[in-house]
């Protein structure tokens, strides 16, 4: 899963600028994050930047608290370091801010207003500007326009360039109808043909608009955990704040002058500083890796639930199968011929517009059956997943009906009284043993055969299950489809568990049971009967080929519509939580080396005892103070690119993975001060005699 850690290359429509105007932009923007209104959201980079001003007076009156031997160029240096320490933090913010910014300006660009052909009546049209357009409107658009906003398909079928959203070049088929592709996103080009639709947006509010937002990060809010994270550092500051502040009464008793600038620099230098300057640029980054995988998390929460998901929930057809189910075979119930079963599985699916349907229409044709005009003068009735049943009323009153086994079984049985026969049993069973889906097909009550729908399984899939078990996550198939077909190819697939004729409300049902557990759900789904469960589910993935309910009820959508993509958002979830957690452990051992290095400096002139602790010998006191500061100034730029890119990720356990970083980022964080204190502190001390 290396890919989603080390971010492969993004394939977004969203243009990208270069790594050279980021950087430029970053600079003036980090300038505009001096202002407090800023800083006061960091309480720990508040703190730094309140003791610049503090130090900085001292720069010109080095007197102001009291009588010292401090010159103001010292006080100077500590004022410098501290700006630059404030500068370093806001740097890494508006770093991780630019590629979103540019992200916005390019889709900005795509937002230009165009004209629309609002229809007035059955043939009349207005022209307006698309921004005019409200909810509900119906508009037509014709090859070679921009689609005005967004909308659900009422008439047509065009192919629509949608790569301005998608960055996928290759046209998609649009048509009224079905949950997938029946929906067009203002701002994308119809290349052939034509569509009427209706306006499912208004104003403001349409696709492109909140993806807008969303990568501009314009209302990012902080995670609850990093809002408990903000807690503790902030806490932990006012710890040591307490700490260093009792240190100079302490110090007076000892007839040690400390003086202000010192106890500051100690101060700034035991405070989480690292983590303080680069949490918001950790959580910034993450939702960032998962725009660069198409998948646009509508909060960093999402993706923050993302990383601690326990339990998958996938459909069965078109997620872990290709989902394109096609007849293959017609299986008649004695009584009946095969082209008896040809001939009313056309009558049944004569009306039928999914691809199961249009499947079976081009199996009874390739079997010869011959068009009847009686079809014509017919009423189909849709295929629901609550009914798993579609058909035709013929015009002779007869009811042509086909769909999962049980339930065309229990149709008969309540609507016409008869029992189905024992035969049926097993002409199902021997097309689900194959791992296709049976249709049981019925006119007026008789059952008559049954249709084969053959799906082939998605390669790799065995694999990537594996793979989510190694991360200690469980995988649940729920699908509409009968039992046998369910676990056919729930073995073949290798998910952990499965639940068999499923209808829209069972996915709640399952969802909510795994979180009554306690465990963190993530789903898929793409049509209107799955946005209850989207919004349930803990992180809900809305395929962008899907439905607008679906759409909206999720927390993340995939441009890429591929229901798998859920796997990687896990790594990138993942990601963010495991670089959050080794950075701070980074941190705070950071802090408690400084800590070591810095005091017996501070009290080794008056307490010549104390020297026996200074086993850095560094240079002067005012050396080993300085160097502390810059040391930890400059590991905040240092850490800029492993915050921003996260930690290698690699796919353990969690627990297993824990303990690698705390000893990785702890033990390090321990050692690597005083190395880098130690090289500063030789470099600075020529300069300070
Ligand atoms: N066009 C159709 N006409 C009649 N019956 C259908 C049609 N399409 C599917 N069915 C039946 O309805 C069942 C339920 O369909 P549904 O879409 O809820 O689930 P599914 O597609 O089989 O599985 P999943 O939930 O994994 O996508 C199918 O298994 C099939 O037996
Ligand atoms: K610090
Ligand atoms: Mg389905």
């Amino acid at each position: 899963m290396s890919e989603a850690a080390a971010g492969a290359p993004g394939h977004t429509g969203i243009r990208r600028k270069g790594a050279r105007e980021l950087v430029a932009q970053a600079i003036v923007d980090s300038f505009r994050k001096f202002h407090p209104a800023v800083q006061v959201r960091n309480p720990v980079m508040f703190i730094v930047w309140l003791s610049m001003f503090v130090t900085l007076a001292l720069t010109f009156d080095p007197g102001l608290f009291g009588k010292t031997d401090v010159t103001a160029a010292y006080n100077g240096f500590v004022t410098a370091i501290l700006f630059f320490t404030v500068w370093f933090a806001n740097f890494a913010e508006a770093l991780a801010e630019g590629r979103g910014k540019a992200q916005a300006d390019s889709l900005r660009q795509t937002k230009t207003d165009v004209t629309a052909r609002r229809i007035v009546d059955d043939d009349t049209f207005e022209v307006i500007m698309a921004g005019a357009l409200r909810k509900g409107d119906r508009v037509r658009v014709e090859r070679g326009e921009i689609i005005p906003t967004d909308g659900e398909i009422l008439e047509g079928i065009a192919s629509v360039d949608e790569s301005a959203i998608t960055g996928e070049s290759a046209p998609v088929l649009k048509e009224p109808g079905t949950d997938m592709f029946s929906t067009v996103t203002g701002g994308t080009r119809i290349l052939s043909d034509w569509l009427v639709f209706r306006v499912s947006a208004d104003p403001g509010h349409t696709f492109l608009d909140r993806m807008i937002h969303l990568v501009e990060g314009a209302r990012r809010q902080k995670t609850p955990n990093e809002i408990a994270l903000t807690v503790l550092l902030a806490v932990l500051s006012l710890i040591f704040l307490v700490v260093v502040a009792t240190l100079k009464p302490l110090a007076a008793f000892l007839h040690i002058d400390l003086d202000v600038a010192t106890l500051i620099a100690l101060l700034v230098a035991l405070m989480p500083t690292t983590i303080g300057a680069l949490l918001s640029a950790i959580g910034i980054a993450g939702i960032d890796r998962a725009t660069r995988f198409n998948v646009l998390a509508m909060s960093g929460r999402a993706v923050e639930a993302a990383g601690d998901v326990q339990t998958l929930i996938l459909d069965k057809t078109g997620t872990i199968t290709m989902g394109n189910r096609q007849a293959t075979e017609f299986v008649p119930l004695p009584g009946y011929s095969e082209s008896d079963v040809a001939a009313i599985a056309l009558a049944a699916s004569w009306y039928d517009t999914t691809p199961e349907g249009r499947s079976i229409v081009a199996l009874a044709v390739a079997r010869g059956v011959k068009h009847d005009p009686v079809w014509e003068r017919g009423q189909g009735v849709e295929f629901t997943a609550e009914t798993r049943m579609s058909g035709t009323d013929l015009p002779d009153g007869r009811k042509a009906r086909k769909g999962a086994v049980a339930a065309v079984a229990r149709y008969v049985q309540e609507g016409f009284k008869t029992t189905a026969p024992a035969e049926l049993k097993g002409a199902a069973e021997l097309v689900a043993r194959k791992g296709a889906t049976p249709l049981a097909l019925a006119i007026d009550g008789e059952l008559v055969g049954v249709i084969g729908l053959s799906d082939v399984l998605k390669p790799g899939m065995r694999e990537r299950f594996a793979h989510m078990r190694s991360l200690g996550i469980k995988t649940v198939m729920v699908t509409g489809d009968n039992p046998i077909t369910a676990r056919v190819i729930a073995e073949q697939a290798g998910v952990d568990d499965f639940v068999a004729e499923a209808k829209p409300e069972d996915k709640i049902r399952v969802i909510r049971s795994e979180q009554a557990r306690g465990r963190l759900v993530a789903m898929t789904g793409d049509g209107t009967n799955d946005a209850p469960a989207l919004a349930q589910a803990d992180v809900g993935l809305a395929m962008h080929s899907g439905t607008v309910p679906a759409k909206e009820a999720a927390n993340m959508i995939d441009l890429d519509s591929d229901p798998t993509k859920l796997i990687d958002v896990v790594a990138i979830g993942k990601q963010l939580l495991i670089t959050r957690g080794a950075l701070t452990t980074f941190s705070i051992a950071n802090d408690v080396a400084k800590y070591f290095a810095m005091l017996p400096a501070m009290f080794m002139l008056a307490l010549p005892g104390v020297s026996a602790l200074n086993i850095m010998h560094l240079a002067t006191p005012e050396s080993a103070v300085l160097s502390a500061l810059i040391f930890n100034a400059i590991i905040i730029p240092i850490l800029i690119p492993l915050a921003l890119r996260g930690v290698r990720f690699q796919p353990t356990t969690a627990n297993h993975m824990l303990a690698r970083n705390v000893l990785l980022y702890g033990l390090g964080g321990l050692i690597v001060p005083f190395i880098g204190i130690k090289v500063i502190d030789l470099l600075l001390s020529p300069f300070l005699r």
